[in-house]
């Protein structure tokens, strides 16, 4: 059914929508710490600090890979992104200012694409 459907996997319009967002954060000039993840060999403490890392590549993957079964879920990634980089980097970090930059842009971005 329609309803059951749904739960399955995102519908095609939703499909382009994160995909959308997706590419634009990828081609943001403020995504560059956020594209791959963090490098936990250069990084000691990111493990034992950070409880769910996340990064543009690995969001990438699960839609690619069908993980995402609502667009909330979705934007719940994108945000452990901002929020992990608020809790390892200082604000006024070269990486903590992207941070604040790129969330800026998403949660703009997302409303226009995602408000009626
Ligand atoms: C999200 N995040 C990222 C970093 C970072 O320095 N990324 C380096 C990215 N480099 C750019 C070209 C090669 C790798 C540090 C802390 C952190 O929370």
């Amino acid at each position: 059914s329609e309803k059951k459907e749904k739960s399955i996997l995102l519908t095609n319009k939703e499909l382009a929508l994160v995909m959308t967002v997706l590419d634009e954060l990828d081609k943001h000039e403020d995504s560059w710490p956020f594209l791959f993840p963090v490098n936990t060999k250069h990084f000691s403490t990111y493990k034992r600090i950070i409880k769910n890392p996340m990064d543009l590549s690995t969001i990438r993957s699960k839609l690619e890979g069908g993980i995402y079964k609502t667009k909330e879920s979705f934007v719940d990634d994108v945000r452990t992104i901002f929020d992990n980089c608020e809790t390892f980097n200082e604000d006024q970090s070269p990486v903590g200012k992207a941070g604040h930059i790129l969330r800026l842009y998403f949660e703009r971005r997302w409303a226009e694409l995602t408000s009626t």
